[in-house]
Parts: structure tokens; C-alpha cells; sequence
């Protein structure tokens, strides 16, 4: 295969400069901590290391280099579509080098053979209640097929080495990106559409594979293809990336590492932030104007009445981003060029403007704009797929394209195990050159 050779030599070359930093180099200071990032979920520790992407906070996400504008123009574009293959992009992630269409070709065709859900991961799926949330049928669909996993095999047969490991990652993550959106589409039908499936033909690309199990006609495809683009990766310390390099890290495979990422992922702070917008710009739609779009002053008050409820408004503020998500702006561009007139689209662009003065006057909002869970459940809805609790399916799919391309790399640099050290709050008092407290005066 082009890209496992490709990966081969890149891996080759970037063990050569691990090797040097830690040998010649591993004391060299990078950061310093302080007592609010520990407390305060760690933001800002640089304490991770990869190359597939990185998050600007000014500028947002580049993969491996890449804007955003940059990978739509850059990768080979699906013939007959507006986008490109999904396909590309896992290239790219893994390799660092845009592929040729030969290239991504050959991975489609790769990918193809390996798309096949076996009958048990069903059986499963079939057996859970069926008001289970779709993350939860998507998560417990993937941790079951763990019996699949080749490095889990060749770690068994006593096989295990540092120089060959990356290669069943290799194995186990084209066969999850290849069935994921088979797993996503079956949860799909089985809930929402009665039971009805539609099978997966050979000669469609992943995105346009989508599309035709959901039983979506055109555009959805490249729908599908630009979104799970746009949510493969986001560096690594978001919850669901970090995750499945945390996991992956005790050696435990993919399918291990990748669920786990997937029941992060389920948090309403972050990928269940696309199914809240939805539900949330329902209610509003239902309760506060009768279905029709709000004018500019009720939108307001049910901001407002959102906050003052103690809930945060979904879709907005981020960990890191300090300005509007360039996948939000990607997600616009489109929208604005195919569904301008949707209802829902002209609310999603009046908060765009309502909300970010009503977030930064509350004075502790670190960043009052949109991030990429504000314009995608708009777009979704649009083509049909309104059940939104499936939303974070769909983010599911994209975001394995990344992650999974962190894991191989994980393998093939020989990273360790991940063991931070935590200390007790008396520690933190006395860094603090806060007095022990006296027994007497906390009984007072
Ligand atoms: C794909 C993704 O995961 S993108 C993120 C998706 N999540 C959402 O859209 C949910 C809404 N947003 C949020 O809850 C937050 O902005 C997060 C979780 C994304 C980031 O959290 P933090 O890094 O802690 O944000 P920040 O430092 O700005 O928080 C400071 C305060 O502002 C509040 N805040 C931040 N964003 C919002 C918001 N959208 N609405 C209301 N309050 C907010 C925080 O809750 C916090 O309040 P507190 O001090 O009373 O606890
Ligand atoms: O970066 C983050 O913390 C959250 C996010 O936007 C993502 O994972 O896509």
C-alpha cells in the first residue's frame, strides 16, 4: 500500500528526531505550572506531543500545517462533488503530505474491503433498549468488536516490539475508520428509520458511502464528507483525543482506546455541545415564537433566561479558541451557499451576533465566540437528519480520522505510558505559603 510505505519512511525519519530531543535534550525546560492550571483542568500545561495537528488560539485548528481553506483546496476532490475524500484527509493526518489522487484512490479501494460489520456488533446493537442515546449504542458497537483487534492478537502471540508495533495499529485503525460509518449509519436506521437498512456499495468513497446507508440523496454526501473533515482532529488535548492517546498508552488497542474516546465525546461540554444547539434552538422556536424565526430581542431574553437558569449556551466558548472556530466559519460559507433561507439557519446566524456581546458582558467568558458545534446541527437538520441526539455520531466518525491517527504514531514513537503526578490539596497550601489551619478557629 502507497501509504503504509509513505508512513514507513516519514516514521523512519521522525524516530531519528524524537531520539535526539530525548536523548540530547530531555531536560530542556518547556513550561511551568501553576496552582489555578491544576486545579482548573490542566489548560495551558503544554504536556503532550504530536504532529497531525495544532490549535492556534487566534487562528484555530491546522492539520498537519493546513487551514482549513487550505485541505479543502489541497485535497483530491471526489469526482463529481463539491468535496473532498474523507479518505484524503486520513492520508494527510497520517503521512503529513497531501496525497495524490492515486494515493487516496488506493485507500478508498483499501478501505472498501474492510468495511464489513460483523453480525454480532447487530446483535448487540439490537439487543439494547432501543431509547439507548446512539453514543452509547456507537461506543458499546465499538468496544464489542475489540475481538477484531490485530495488534491485540499480535501482542498475545508474544510478538510485541517497539519497532514493529505501529504496524497492527495500522491494521486495527483502517478497519475502524472503514466500519465506523457502517456502525453510524445501522445505529441510524435501526433507531429512527424502522429498522430499514440500506447496504454498502462498493463504489462509493466513505462520505458518499454515508450518504447512501443514511438514505440521503445528493448533496449529503459531500455533507458528510466536509463534516467529518472538519471534526478529525483538534490537537490532543481535547477530551476525546486525549482520551484515546491516554488509554492507548497502557497498550491497550485501538477499538479500547477509541470507545473510550467516544464516551468523552458524549459530554455536553464537548461533541454533545451539536445535539444541545439543536435542541436548545428548538425549544426556543417552539416556546418563545411559535415556531416562527425570533426577532433579535427575544433571542436575547432567551440567552438571557438560559444563564440566568445556571446552563451555559451550547455552541459557544471554547478550552482554547479565542476567536469564531474556522470550522464554524467552513460550515457558514456552506450554509450560506445552500440553505440561506432556512429558518433554522437564520436564527443560527442571529446568535451569531446576539450572543458573543451578551457572553463577554458576563466579564468571565474567556472566549464569547461560536465554536464548530454552533453551525453543524443546522446543516444536518436541513438535509433530513433531525433527530440530533445522533449528532455526536457524526462527530464520532470525523474525529476517528485523527485520533486514531495519533494512536499509530503513539506506536510507532515508542510513547510511554501516561502517569501524571497529582498532589494533595495540604501540598498545594503550603506551595501557597497559606498557615496550616488552627483545629479551634475551624470549629468556630
Ligand atoms: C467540539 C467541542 O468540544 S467545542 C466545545 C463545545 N461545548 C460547548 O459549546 C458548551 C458551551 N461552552 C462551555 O461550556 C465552555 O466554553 C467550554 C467547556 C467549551 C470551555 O470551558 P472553559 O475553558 O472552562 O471556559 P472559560 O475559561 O471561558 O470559562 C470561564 C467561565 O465562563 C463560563 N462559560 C464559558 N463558556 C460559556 C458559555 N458558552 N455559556 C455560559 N457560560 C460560559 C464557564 O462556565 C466558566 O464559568 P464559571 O467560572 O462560573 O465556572
Ligand atoms: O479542542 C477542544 O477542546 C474541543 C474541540 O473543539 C474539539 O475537540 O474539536
Amino acid at each position: 500500500m502507497l501509504l503504509k510505505d509513505q508512513l514507513a519512511e516519514k516514521i523512519s525519519q521522525q524516530r531519528t528526531r524524537t531520539t535526539k530531543l530525548l536523548k540530547e535534550f530531555g531536560d530542556v525546560k518547556i513550561d511551568e505550572v501553576t496552582i489555578s492550571q491544576v486545579v482548573g483542568g490542566m489548560r495551558g500545561i503544554k504536556s503532550m506531543v504530536t504532529d497531525i495537528s495544532y490549535l492556534d488560539p487566534e487562528e484555530g485548528i491546522r492539520f498537519r500545517g493546513y487551514t482549513i481553506p487550505e485541505v479543502m483546496e489541497k485535497l483530491p476532490k471526489v469526482p463529481g462533488g463539491e468535496m473532498p475524500y474523507v479518505e484524503g484527509q486520513f492520508y494527510l493526518l497520517l503521512t503529513g503530505e497531501i496525497p495524490t489522487l492515486e494515493e487516496v484512490q488506493e485507500l478508498a479501494e483499501e478501505l472498501k474491503s474492510r468495511r464489513a460489520l460483523p453480525e454480532y456488533v447487530k446483535d448487540i446493537l439490537r439487543a439494547m433498549p432501543r431509547d439507548a442515546h446512539p453514543m452509547t449504542m456507537f461506543t458499546a458497537g465499538i468496544v464489542a468488536m475489540q475481538r477484531e483487534s490485530k495488534f491485540a492478537k499480535y501482542y498475545n502471540e508474544g510478538h510485541f516490539n517497539k519497532n514493529t508495533a505501529w504496524e497492527p495499529m495500522l491494521e486495527d485503525a483502517l478497519d475502524l475508520i472503514a466500519k465506523l460509518p457502517v456502525l453510524g449509519a445501522y445505529i441510524y436506521r435501526m433507531k429512527y428509520r424502522g429498522d430499514t437498512f440500506i447496504p454498502s456499495t462498493p463504489d462509493l468513497d466513505l462520505g458518499g458511502d454515508f450518504a447512501n446507508m443514511m438514505g440521503i440523496a445528493k448533496p449529503y454526501d459531500d455533507v458528510a464528507r466536509m463534516y467529518f473533515i472538519l471534526h478529525a482532529d483538534h490537537e490532543s488535548g481535547n477530551v476525546s483525543a486525549h482520551t484515546a492517546h491516554l488509554v492507548g498508552s497502557a497498550l491497550s488497542d485501538v477499538y479500547y482506546a477509541y470507545s473510550a474516546a467516544m464516551a468523552g465525546l458524549a459530554g455536553p461540554l464537548h461533541g454533545l455541545a451539536n445535539q444541545e444547539v439543536l435542541k436548545w434552538i428548538q425549544e426556543l422556536m417552539k416556546t418563545q415564537s411559535g415556531g416562527q424565526v425570533p426577532t433579535q430581542d427575544e433571542l436575547k431574553k432567551f440567552v438571557e433566561a438560559t444563564l440566568s437558569s445556571g446552563q451555559v449556551v451550547p455552541g459557544y466558548g471554547h478550552a482554547v479558541l479565542r476567536k469564531t472556530d474556522p470550522r464554524y466559519m467552513a460550515q457558514r460559507e456552506f450554509a450560506l451557499a445552500h440553505l440561506k433561507d432556512d429558518p433554522i439557519f437564520k436564527v443560527v446566524s442571529m446568535l451569531f451576533e446576539v450572543v458573543p456581546p451578551i457572553l463577554s458582558s458576563l466579564g468571565k467568558v474567556k472566549n464569547p465566540w461560536p465554536n464548530v458545534d454552533a453551525q453543524s446541527g443546522v446543516i444536518q437538520w436541513h438535509y433530513g437528519v433531525v433527530e440530533y441526539d445522533f449528532y455526536t455520531v457524526l462527530f464520532g466518525i470525523g474525529r476517528s480520522l485523527g485520533v486514531l491517527a495519533n494512536l499509530v504514531w503513539d506506536r510507532a514513537l515508542g510513547y510511554s505510558i501516561e502517569r501524571p503526578k497529582s498532589v494533595t490539596t495540604d501540598m498545594l497550601e503550603e506551595w501557597a505559603g497559606i498557615p496550616k489551619p488552627n483545629h479551634a478557629e475551624l470549629v468556630r
